[in-house]
């Protein structure tokens, strides 16, 4: 049994395999600029974070109907339950869908109907994280998160996404008030290509409660001090940054430097069709490269329940909690 532990850093979009694009390919009739699967794998060689943007929202446009986004969200909740995922907090990109047409009402309902039967199929609880492309206007965003009032009952909170450079958070400002008034949680990326300045205004300027990388942090000693005595979670994603090469190679990774600051780290897998891995085989990865030890991974999957949104279930977090405390590595691989 692998170590118990919840994802809070997941994009749905990024979770569709080549199989499944090509099954939904041939069922909606859409042309993909690949021969097969195979061809397609071979095109996931990414040069930095638009490189992999641009595969990322080419492919998803297979994704058309309720039923290809509650297969979409089914298949990867069943992948991560098989590597001890019993909790996820998935993005989605609303716009990146209605900006060719698919209803928001056609993403939210599939999506939610695959996790509707999560925990009983799967076991794994979820919440559904609703990002703004940072790269489209503020408008826009408004736009789409008053157009959500009617499926708020199936999301728990609001995240910030796609190319970063040049996209600071305030510009999002009244997008995040807006969002706090209707009493959405609120998550962004920041600090993945971004600098240190994005993640301090990510705090002060959009009231996030976790932030989405911030993997560069490590470069602002006064804001990693911050973030250490405000025990601010960071959504780490180990293979995403080096297949878009935040970092040079795994073994360089900042995250025992990162824990041995004191940060609130957890692991995730980020877009894990694209990056070669799902949650456990991020765990099993800075295990491997990094030398991070049996207590160490303890560790980050605890910060993972505790950094998660699970609020109004606390006897769940609780009781998963204690399974991480009580869980035997020499029974099983983590
Ligand atoms: N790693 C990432 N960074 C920014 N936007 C994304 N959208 C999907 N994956 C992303
Ligand atoms: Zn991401």
């Amino acid at each position: 049994m692998p170590l118990p532990k919840a994802e809070l850093h997941l994009h749905i979009e990024g979770t569709l395999e080549p199989g499944l694009a090509f099954a939904l390919a041939a069922r909606n009739g859409v042309e993909l600029p690949f021969k097969d699967a195979e061809e397609l794998r071979h095109a996931y060689h990414f040069e930095d974070l638009q490189s992999f943007l641009d595969l990322y929202y080419r492919l998803m446009a297979v994704l058309h109907t309720e039923d290809d986004f509650a297969e979409l969200a089914d298949a990867y909740l069943a992948r991560a339950a098989a590597q001890g995922v019993r909790h996820a907090e998935i993005f989605f990109d609303p716009q990146a869908h209605t900006s060719r047409g698919v209803p928001l009402a056609t993403v939210v309902e599939g999506l939610g109907r695959a996790l509707d039967t999560s925990e009983e199929r799967h076991g794994v609880s979820t919440r559904l994280i609703m990002c703004f492309l940072r790269d489209e206007s503020a408008a826009s965003a408004m736009e789409t998160l008053l157009a959500a009032k009617p499926y708020l009952h199936r999301i728990a909170g609001v995240g910030l996404d796609s190319a970063e450079a040049g996209h600071p958070p305030a510009k999002f400002r009244e997008v995040y008030e807006v969002a706090a008034e209707l009493g959405l949680r609120r998550v962004a990326h920041a600090g993945e290509e971004g600098p240190p300045a994005y993640i301090s205004e990510a705090l002060d300027v959009l009231g996030v409660e976790r932030v989405d990388h911030g993997l560069r942090c490590m470069e602002d000693p006064e804001l990693v001090e911050r973030l250490v005595r405000d025990r601010v979670p960071l959504t780490l994603c180990p293979l995403s940054n080096v297949r878009l090469r935040a970092v040079r190679t795994l073994e360089e990774h900042p995250l025992p430097a990162m824990m041995d600051a004191g940060l609130m780290c957890t692991v995730n897998s980020d877009d894990p069709s694209y990056f070669g891995g799902y949650a456990g085989d991020n765990f099993d990865a800075v295990q491997r490269a990094l030398g991070v030890g049996e207590e160490r991974l303890r560790e980050l999957a605890r910060n993972s329940f505790l950094a998660s949104f699970l609020e109004d279930d606390e006897e769940r977090r609780a009781l998963l909690i204690a399974e991480v405390d009580a869980y035997d590595f020499g029974a099983d691989r983590a």
